[in-house]
């Protein structure tokens, strides 16, 4: 199937994943789908027995391109003794990939097609508060499109308040009360921003810049999820801090806040 195809309908497309996941699961519904950023990959362990696990090559839609630290498997989890399943995506599809933006938000389609009525989205970003140091998880409260683009065709006007489901924020923080809530600002990517665009960022209101997560919460709530987003600062966006970006940086930031991130998702999940 090509997703980009304009004579495919993608939701047709999640309706078949979501049969093909049914199917290699054996279970006919999920209740939660977890998407996976940067840092946040070891959560499915903590959340509980992992059940049956699906390459993405076999799902339709899916891509089985692995990306760095992606794994190409998605997992089906047992939720500790709750009788519910999270489905947990291996990896994420991002705009800068070029494949268009329907592959960017089907795993939220295909989520909602296997019966979630909650997605968690997760990613690495940019801190622009000095305060967050590196391996800090902050709750996403709203969010700045700058990619320019919509994963919604047509006259769609879809209502975005209260996007990031307040019930869910207020949950992550009886989990961890020491977590702080910020504007997240998605840009096109793949480069790293300016430090005038950080400046930019911030003027406008943004707390964390990233290249995920806003067209996937847009894709969700136009299906009728909640959502709930958590970023993991891996590094203090570009002029924040006097030093260049690292990619080894922000791959052992995310390294060194496995552990505090997988317990604050099972906490989640587990309510
Ligand atoms: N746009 C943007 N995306 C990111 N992803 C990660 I990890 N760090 C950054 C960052 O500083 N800026």
């Amino acid at each position: 199937i090509d997703l980009n195809d304009p004579t495919t309908d993608p939701f047709e497309v999640a309706r078949h994943a979501a049969g093909v996941i049914a199917e290699r699961t054996g279970a006919d519904r999920h209740d939660i789908a977890l998407v996976l950023g940067s840092g946040w990959r070891e959560a499915g362990e903590l959340i509980g027995e992992t059940l049956a696990t699906v390459d993405h090559a076999d799902v339709p839609g899916f891509h089985a391109g692995a990306v760095a630290g992606h794994s190409g498997t998605m997992r089906s989890i047992a939720i500790g003794d709750t009788g519910r399943r999270a489905l947990v995506y291996g990896t994420r599809t991002h705009v800068y990939e070029g494949r268009g933006v329907r592959p960017v938000v089907h795993a939220v389609r295909t989520a909602h097609a296997a019966g979630c009525t909650t997605v968690v989205l997760t990613n690495g970003c940019g801190g622009l508060n000095p305060a967050w140091e590196p391996g800090t998880p902050v709750l996403i409260r709203d969010h700045l499109n700058l990619s320019g683009l919509s994963p919604i065709e047509g006259a769609d006007f879809v209502d975005l308040t209260d996007l990031y489901t307040p019930r869910l924020r207020q949950v992550a923080r009886e989990v961890d009360p020491s977590l702080d809530e910020g504007v997240y600002v998605q840009f096109r990517g793949p480069q790293y921003e300016t430090p005038a665009e950080v400046r930019m960022a911030k003027i406008l209101g943004g707390d964390l810049v990233g290249m995920s997560t806003s067209l996937e919460a847009i894709a969700a709530r136009q299906v009728g999820l909640d959502v709930l987003g958590i970023s993991l600062v891996t590094n203090l966006a570009a002029g924040i801090s006097d030093r260049p970006l690292s990619h080894e940086e922000v791959l052992e930031a995310g390294q060194a806040a496995a552990g505090r991130c997988a317990r604050l998702l099972a906490g989640i999940v587990g309510r």
